[in-house]
């Protein structure tokens, strides 16, 4: 990346509209936690991050889940580094045994929801007893895949603003974002 790039990247960071702060994100994911081992604690379930965006979501769920489960990952991508989404693309589906077994998909963010769709529709083809998806960002609009499409468990619901931090990016950047904010006139 070229240094005038890499300058229209700072400046976004400077320029984006705080939405939520890294306390209030950190409340959120407690809630979650809660709301997901009131669930699943009995359960035996299988946790799929999916990658990239679910790396940071993930990361900050497990370690607040008490109880038994395994964790992996799968890799689907439908915004490919850009602000539109295209057709999924899998790159790695999940590796990890799940059939007969209830599985947990976490990601960062439920936008149209096509991608959730997909990768819950192909668990219960594979064999999954249950399938649960946690997404810490929620977005208003009247574009879902399915009208009404809500995650079993989520965090924050935000306006329809192209958002960045806790793992979602900017033209790939800006995941490390320590809150959630909204580009400046998206
Ligand atoms: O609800 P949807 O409209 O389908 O969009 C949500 C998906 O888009 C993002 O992934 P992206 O395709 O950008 O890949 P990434 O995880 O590598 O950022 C995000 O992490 C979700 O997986
Ligand atoms: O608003 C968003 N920001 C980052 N990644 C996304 N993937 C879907 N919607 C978004």
């Amino acid at each position: 990346m070229t240094q005038v790039e890499l300058d229209e990247i700072k400046q976004i960071y400077q320029e984006a509209d705080l939405l939520f702060s890294s306390e209030q994100v950190d409340q959120a994911i407690n809630h979650m936690a809660e709301a997901i081992s009131a669930s699943l604690s009995e359960q035996n379930p299988v946790v799929f991050c999916v990658m990239n965006g679910g790396l940071v979501i993930t990361g900050q769920l497990l370690t607040r889940l008490n109880f038994p489960l395994e964790a992996s990952y799968l890799h689907a991508t439908r915004y490919r580094n850009t602000t539109s989404g295209h057709s999924l693309e899998w790159k790695v589906p999940p590796m990890s045994a799940f059939r007969g077994r209830p599985v947990l998909i976490v990601d960062d963010i439920l936008d149209e929801g096509h991608t959730l769709v997909e990768i819950m529709d192909h668990c219960r083809r594979e064999g999954a007893s249950a399938v649960y998806a946690a997404v810490l960002i929620d977005k208003r609009h009247d574009r879902k895949a399915q009208p009404g499409l809500k995650a079993e468990f989520t965090g924050l619901e935000i306006e329809d603003r192209y958002i960045f931090g806790y793992g979602m990016d900017y033209k790939g950047y800006w995941r490390n974002a320590p809150g959630i904010f909204a580009v400046k006139g998206l």
